[in-house]
């Protein structure tokens, strides 16, 4: 026989084990949120009672006790045994959300009717006693609430012993005690509500030195005033507090704090500096206070990417959390936030850059001058520490790469100094956007005079790409032409006489897709330089695309290749070294001059900075040989012969 199953209109049965689960699982980070869910109905009962009477207590106690239990006591609104059963026996109800009740979500921290299941992720039962504090006639009652989805509710006597407020009792489940214990509740209560505006105190143990019953002691973990906003007698002493709360919470001491506000999202808060550097791209991990209980502390996408050198603490009224309560609800009014916050953050590095470029006396400007106002030191070591997150700026910032020009130092040719200054000396700005490119040239560009920027690091070449577009600045990349250029030619008697080894030493280069040159130049202890050539480059690229293709696109293509088969790098070896002389007037067909042009190329392979091949390191070891075996066998060189007696 079939059971009926016809239905209409029943209402869902939740199995509250899967919700837990869902919460412990999908939700929340980890059971530790249990202490911030019960510490956030404490405050929000608090703030309801007072919106009746702004005089009331505001007190949130929390007594971990022995065998794993935990008491969570409010001086807040309580309930009446009629809003217990309406709010706690239904799963999503929550009162902050319920404007019958004249409430607005505004005041509250809660909203989803959830967040007291989340004690389940460490006890099989939540127990709270409650006493209307506003319906003062109403008994007092106890709503005991199981994981498995049941729940007992209890009116109590009238005149029972409950206080006006409500208490939590929690008993650790076996496998949770730890999460129950003295320690771990002051540590969560700490780090969830140490800026909460109302007074929050874990009971502790206190060491026993009589002998007698153990003593305990309130520890009070939450601050009165934010620091950012607490009176201080003065800058300095403000200054000082900040850097010891940036100590205690972030546990770094900061460079400098940048004050944060933004009224429209409630927002208020500070920007430490860190005080070394850290590498782009490391994240950024903020600490969110909302309503002034935590809401994370590696909380994103409060600043764009190029302010990592800086975390912030900052508390905000006004944006939402998502429902995990762990970051920040992506809508338009975080963006408004993100916007003004790196506006803020902006202006102050435009300020400090400045600062430590001009000195800043008698600035107007009030950021400006309150970055002037930092030792210059403090300023110099901030643009030094954090030159990478400054570069980064610059990179999308017309006005900070003005001031990066002017204040930061490029490696050059003629040592470190700054864009504005190469500028100012030689009118048009060179640079190589590689680093081997640039220990390619820079021993012979330094000879020549030419300065040259080494714009190979992060940024640097995107920086200078965007300098190039701004009025009054002339700036390029430096090719191999500029160097062989500056390279002075031989005379043509000196090119006829060694034109035998000059040939035969390319042909010995030849095979490594290098060409030779002989040039004389500065300064006369390099033997040789090995420059590259771009386009010589793409066109040993296009040569080996065409041999790869098929007949027809290998036709098309090879189109591009011009002339002959240039090769993409260029030996210039130096007339005007005394060991390339000594080569140069060796034997054309001499094994030395063969092994003294290979060694050579190797060296200059080298000081570019380009790793040696396989191939080149076998070369440059028969080049050794070769030229052991010449040095030995030269006659007058061979060992002294110890059986050969004085004449
Ligand atoms: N300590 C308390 N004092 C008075 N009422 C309470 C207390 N704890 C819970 N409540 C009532 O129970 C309701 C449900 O609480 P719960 O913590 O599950 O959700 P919430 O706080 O409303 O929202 P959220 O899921 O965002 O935390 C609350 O809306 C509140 O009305």
């Amino acid at each position: 026989m079939s059971e009926d199953l016809t239905a209409a209109g029943r209402a869902f049965q939740v199995d509250l084990r899967g919700v837990v689960d869902l919460l412990a699982r999908h939700l929340y980070s980890g059971p530790r949120v249990y202490v911030r869910e019960l510490l956030q109905n404490g405050v929000d009962a608090i703030t309801a009672r007072r919106l009746h009477d702004a005089d009331a207590p505001a007190r949130v106690r929390l007594r971990p006790g022995p065998g794993g239990t935990l008491e969570v006591t409010d001086t807040g609104i309580g309930l009446t045994p009629a809003q217990a059963t309406e709010l706690l026996a239904t799963v999503g109800r929550s009162s902050k959300r319920d404007l019958d009740l004249g409430l607005g979500r505004e005041e509250f921290l809660g909203q989803f009717g959830i967040g007291l299941l989340s004690a389940f992720m460490v006890a099989d039962e939540i127990e709270l006693v409650s006493r209307s504090a506003v319906e003062t006639d109403e008994p007092p009652v106890r709503w005991v609430g199981y994981a498995d989805g049941r729940y007992d509710l209890t009116v109590l006597p009238r005149d029972a012993d409950v206080p006006a407020g409500s208490t939590v009792r929690l008993r650790a489940r076996r496998d949770a005690e730890h999460w129950l214990s003295a320690d771990t509740v002051v540590a969560l209560a700490q780090e969830f509500g140490s800026l909460l505006p109302v007074d929050v105190a874990v009971e502790v143990p206190l060491p026993d030195v009589t002998g007698g019953a153990p003593a305990t002691a309130w520890r009070r973990v939450s601050e009165p005033s934010l620091p950012w906003l607490a009176t201080y007698p003065d800058e300095a002493a403000r200054t000082a507090a900040l850097a010891a709360y940036c100590e205690r919470t972030l546990g770094f001491t900061p460079l400098a704090h940048i004050d944060l506000s933004v009224p429209l999202a409630g927002l208020t808060g500070v920007a430490f500096v860190l005080p070394t550097a850290v590498p782009p791209g490391a994240g950024s991990r903020h600490r969110v206070y909302l309503k002034r209980m935590l809401l994370g502390t590696h909380v994103d996408d409060l600043l764009p990417e190029w302010a990592f050198f800086v975390r912030c603490v900052v508390d905000t009224s006004v944006l939402r959390p998502t429902a995990s309560r762990e970051q920040l609800y992506g809508d338009e009014l975080l963006l408004a936030t993100q916007e003004a916050l790196a506006a803020q953050v902006r202006a102050w590095t435009v300020a400090a850059l400045t600062a430590s470029s001009t000195g800043l006396a008698g600035s107007s400007d009030p950021d400006l001058t309150a970055a002037a106002g930092m030792p210059p030191a403090t300023t110099r070591r901030i643009v030094s520490t954090h030159h990478l997150a400054l570069r980064s700026l610059a990179t999308t910032d017309d006005e900070v790469l003005d001031l990066v020009a002017q204040v930061l130092p490029f490696e050059t040719t003629d040592g470190a100094t700054t864009l504005a200054q190469v500028r100012a000396d030689v009118g048009e700005v060179l640079h190589t956007t590689r680093v081997e490119d640039f220990r390619r040239v820079a021993p012979v560009a330094r000879a020549q005079g030419m300065t040259v920027v080494n714009a190979g690091y992060v940024y640097d070449d995107e920086l200078l790409a965007r300098l190039a577009l701004r009025p009054g600045w002339q700036v390029r990349e430096l090719r191999a032409q500029d160097v062989a250029q500056v390279l002075g030619a031989v005379e043509p008697h000196r090119e006829l006489e060694v034109l035998d080894q000059v040939q035969a030493a390319a042909a010995v280069v030849r095979p490594l897709d290098c060409a030779l040159v002989l040039r004389s130049f500065e300064p006369a202890e390099v033997p040789a330089v090995l420059l590259q050539d771009r386009d010589g480059e793409h066109q040993q690229d296009v040569r080996r695309t065409v041999a790869a293709q098929d007949d027809l696109w290998g036709g098309v293509l090879a189109g591009f290749v011009s002339g002959e088969d240039e090769p993409a790098r260029r030996l210039v070896v130096n007339d005007a070294n005394p060991t390339v002389r000594r080569l140069l007037a060796a034997d054309p067909a001499d094994p030395v001059l063969v092994a003294g042009v290979r060694s050579m190329y190797v060296t200059a392979v080298l000081l570019a900075g380009e790793p040696l091949r396989a191939r080149e390191a076998e070369l440059m070891n028969d080049a050794m040989s070769v030229l052991l075996e010449a040095g030995l066998t030269r006659p007058g060189a061979a060992l002294p012969d110890e059986t050969q007696e004085d004449v």
